[in-house]
């Protein structure tokens, strides 16, 4: 259950990074939304740390690869998962997917999984044999399934929302491959198949949506980014879905910033640190355009254009006397252009006015501190390569409610 962006956080989804992040060539850095290879070693210390961090602020640290691994574990499941991975990531070809499913066959549930994120080499197939020309042709791309880099981003790929979950489809092929851990641990694991958890999107959809634009700003008001990777009509969709529904949201406020790189997700230049606080990154404050998304009196989807800023917007919506924006590295262009590259507004709220970043992001780090937020600091020289902050590197699957 998850009602709010800062209330105390009980229990968390995250994921270790793995093989898949040192796997990570050269050329495959473009499609695989990467801007460098990380350094294995250093950057599980660093994801350790994250974690450790959390532990020892109470909080539940569930793995995604643990819960996938305890999902698959039902009978039948773990058949249908591997034919269901090896479809969605294009392996057609009977020959090589007899190969793979083979290969795999002498792996525990867990190893399964893990190999499964790592992707797959051609080289790892024992007696893997080129037998046309196309195979020889093809000899010079070394997997036989791809490595999926962004799984630490556990962000992004669904989003817990009141008590139901945002199920979502994303906005390229790589990251789109990772809804199906979500999947089934929603529907298999034993924790959750039987807890009759709505789902206010669908991976099947063909509008991408993703959970680093979805915050839950209150109880009654979702911000959802209309951005590089989100479109608006899956927000429209999303929003008639929820407020339909038996939630207390009453209103979705999509705020349309630059399709860019940098700002991939509303949460990359907007987070809530506090009751009344919040991070910003100064580049897309304005002017910036809001839309409301509401319902009727007779339960139709009503869209407005909102005229006032979003200071205004978020005092009116979220009931507030006062809000305080706390710009990225002070607005600076140059500190606040890096500081934000490297995600010193993608905070992660453990509990108000107590959040989780980045320490090399110490201009930003000082205005926090200036401004009365709780900071746990941790590095990320090597988690920073995959472009993403602590609130990406997690998905809250409880918060207290405030
Ligand atoms: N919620 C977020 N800001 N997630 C960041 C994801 C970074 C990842 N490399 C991507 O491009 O998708």
């Amino acid at each position: 259950m998850v009602k709010s962006e800062i209330g105390r956080l009980k229990k968390v989804l995250i994921h270790r990074p793995g093989l898949e992040i040192e796997r990570l060539t050269p050329d495959l850095l473009d499609r695989l939304l990467f801007d460098d290879i990380p350094y294995l070693e250093v950057a599980r210390k660093e994801h350790d740390y994250f974690a450790g961090i959390l532990k020892d602020n109470g909080v539940e640290v569930e793995y995604l690869e643990d819960l996938t691994a305890e999902a698959i574990a039902e009978p039948g499941v773990r058949e249908k998962f591997i034919e269901q991975f090896l479809d969605e990531a294009g392996l057609l070809d009977e020959y090589r997917r007899e190969a793979v499913k083979s290969w795999l066959s002498k792996y525990n549930n867990k190893e399964l999984i893990v190999n499964l994120m790592s992707g797959i080499k051609k080289t790892e197939i024992d007696n893997l044999v080129d037998r046309s020309l196309a195979d020889r042709v093809n000899t010079d791309y070394p997997f036989i399934l791809d490595p999926m880099p962004n799984l630490y981003f556990t962000r992004d790929p669904f989003a817990t929302i009141g008590n139901g979950i945002s199920l979502n489809h994303m906005k390229t092929e790589t990251r789109n491959r990772e809804t199906i851990f979500a999947e089934y641990i929603f529907n298999f694991h034993p924790d959750y198949k039987d807890a009759d958890i709505p789902r206010w999107f669908s991976r099947y959809d063909k509008k991408s949506l993703e959970g680093g634009d979805q915050l839950v700003l209150s109880s009654e008001v979702l911000a959802l980014g209309i951005s590089q990777r989100t479109e608006p009509a899956a927000i429209e969709q999303f929003a008639s879905e929820i407020l339909r529904s038996d939630q207390s949201f009453n209103r979705v406020l999509a705020l349309q910033i630059p399709p860019r790189r940098a700002f991939m997700h509303l949460d990359t230049v907007f987070t809530m640190v506090d009751f009344d606080k919040f991070t910003i990154h100064a580049e897309i404050e304005g002017p910036l355009v809001v839309y409301s998304l509401t319902l009727d009196g007779e339960g139709q989807l009503q869209i407005s254009k909102e005229k006032s800023t979003l200071s205004e917007l978020l005092k009116t919506y979220l009931g507030l006397e006062s809000v305080e924006l706390i710009r990225c590295a002070g607005g600076d262009l140059i500190d606040g252009g890096r500081e934000q590259w490297n995600d010193g507004s993608n905070t992660l709220a453990i509990a108000p006015g107590e959040v989780v970043v980045y320490t090399r992001n110490y201009v930003t780090n000082r205005l926090l501190e200036e401004k009365g937020i709780k900071l746990h600091k941790m590095p990320s020289s090597e988690l920073s390569r995959g472009r993403g902050g602590p609130r990406c590197m997690s998905m809250p699957l409880v918060r207290e409610k405030i």
